[in-house]
């Protein structure tokens, strides 16, 4: 059977091997990942998948996907949110828990969303996930996964994103939720 290429424009590594992980048994359809920069506009994740995509898909006329995410933090209304690419590299994780110092309990309250848009010949599609949890006390790392999982701890866990294995992440996190719905979409329109 030949198989339907779909690529992934991103310029992030790890967001290529976790989505590796999650759509290993996509049956028929191959994922190329692609470093295709792309605009990204200031708005919502939504907006700013819909837009990447679009603006790609103008430019390769090929089944292509991005990835939006981000780390949302409820007490500090959604901080760093959108802006979480810009924050990383700015004060950091340490910077995170300083603004976060005083606060214990459900007011660590956190979440992590992503937003994948699709498009194709159809036109666009987005599929959300969110993973919820809490923000650490302190940065816990066993020197797995990136940015903000070593201060992230997901419901009905005690280790942060950052102590468990790639795989363990990504059976739960908001990119394996957004990306079964997509794989789920996508099988569909396989003929
Ligand atoms: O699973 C995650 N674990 C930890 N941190 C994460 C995760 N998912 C997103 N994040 C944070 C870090 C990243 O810097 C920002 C996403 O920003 P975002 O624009 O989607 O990613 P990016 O600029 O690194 O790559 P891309 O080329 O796909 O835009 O949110
Ligand atoms: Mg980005």
């Amino acid at each position: 059977m030949n198989m339907m290429e779909i690529y992934f424009a991103t310029g992030n590594s790890n967001k290529v091997k976790e989505a590796e992980i999650i759509l290993k048994d996509l049956k028929g359809i191959k994922i190329k990942a692609i470093n295709l920069p792309y605009p990204e506009i200031q708005g919502t994740l939504e907006e700013v998948s819909e837009f990447g995509v679009k603006y790609l898909y103008s430019k390769i006329k090929k089944p292509v996907f991005v990835e939006d995410s981000g780390f949302f933090i409820e007490v500090l209304k959604g901080f760093p949110g959108t802006y979480s690419r810009y924050v990383q590299e700015t004060i950091g994780n340490e910077g995170i828990l300083k603004l976060m110092e005083g606060f214990k309990g459900e007011e660590r309250r956190a979440y992590f969303k992503s937003v994948v848009g699709y498009c194709d010949e159809d036109g666009i599609k987005l599929f959300k996930g969110i993973v919820r949890g809490n923000v650490s006390h302190e940065i816990r790392d066993k020197g797995h996964g990136f940015a903000y999982d070593s201060i992230f701890i997901p419901e009905g866990e005690n280790r942060t994103f950052a102590e468990m294995t790639r795989e363990e992440k990504s059976r739960i996190s908001h990119r394996r939720k957004a990306l079964e719905k997509f794989k789920e979409y996508i099988e569909k329109k396989l003929p």
